[in-house]
């Protein structure tokens, strides 16, 4: 009997919450198989041993950046989910793949397809309105604030309003209890939440003359990380080199 030809996946993070949802997904679907399962105080080394094409990792932003130049130099296509990256972290990765120009990298903010188009609808929205705000809300176990998702989005909104001359977004406040009015990412106020019994939700909230828009995401379950990781996992031996974000895996 032949090999299979099914494309091997290990999972970094495999004991954790998405680590769990991304490992069943990864054993349902019949063109994948699920070769190693990776968490804390395991080999990294046990990646390589199972032969895996491709590592999924949503492990912690402290040890991301590791998992990542040991997937890189081992030729291992990587699906980042993790968060923590800014500027500096992503010229870093891009410096590794110059060295591995074979081995592809793809790292998203959200994997969630709902949150995806939540952010493209707030880019195109941004323009058309005098206020724009995000508040996030996650569950209380979250290391990071403001989410990945959430700035990412206020980037894009920022961007978006910059390019189409916007002025600056209105605010008489002049006095203010510290973080009273949350962060400041790319010109966008960030709010974030933290609720027992809440997963992963972000409203972008937009306001002009007697009009507002509310775009609202809900990951109601961690199985709805699955599809767009799956979807990388799939096509990522055709995109070497860094990614960022699912979008042109979504033909957006
Ligand atoms: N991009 C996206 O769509 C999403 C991103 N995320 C992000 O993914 C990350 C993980 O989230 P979540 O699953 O909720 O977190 P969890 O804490 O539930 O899971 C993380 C897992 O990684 C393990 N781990 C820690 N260090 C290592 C290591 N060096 N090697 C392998 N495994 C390790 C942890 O072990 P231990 O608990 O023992 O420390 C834990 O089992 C976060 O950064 C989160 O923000 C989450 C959801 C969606
Ligand atoms: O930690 C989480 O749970 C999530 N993290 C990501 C983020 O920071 O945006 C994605 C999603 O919001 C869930």
């Amino acid at each position: 009997m032949g090999e299979s030809t099914a494309l091997r996946v290990g999972v970094l993070g495999a004991r954790g919450k998405v680590g769990q949802a991304i490992c069943a997904a990864v054993d349902a679907a019949s063109d994948l198989e699920l070769v190693a399962e990776v968490d804390k105080d395991d080999a990294l080394d046990d990646l390589v041993a199972a032969r895996a094409q491709v590592v999924v990792d949503f492990t912690h932003p402290d040890v991301v950046m590791g998992n990542l130049e040991f997937l890189i130099s081992h030729g291992i296509h990587a699906i980042v989910g993790t968060t923590g990256f800014d500027e500096e972290r992503i010229a870093r990765v891009r410096g590794w793949l110059d060295e591995h120009p074979g081995a592809g990298v793809l790292i998203a903010p959200n994997f969630a397809i709902g949150a995806v188009l939540c952010m493209r609808f707030a880019e195109q929205a941004a323009r058309f309105f005098d206020s724009v705000e995000i508040v996030e809300l996650h569950h209380p176990n979250k290391a990071d604030a403001p989410s990945g998702t959430a700035a990412r989005t206020a980037e894009l909104i920022g961007a978006a309003r910059k390019a189409a001359g916007c002025a600056d977004i209105p605010d008489a406040t002049t006095s203010e209890l510290d973080g009273a009015r949350g962060a400041e990412v790319g010109g966008v106020r960030v709010h974030s939440v933290r609720l027992a019994g809440l997963v992963a939700h972000q409203e972008v909230l937009l306001g002009t003359q007697g009009e507002t828009l509310t775009i609202r995401h809900d990951s109601l379950d961690r199985s709805s990380f699955a599809p767009g990781v799956l979807l990388g996992v799939r096509g990522i031996s055709d995109r070497p080199g860094l990614t960022v974000g699912i979008d042109p895996f979504m033909d957006l």
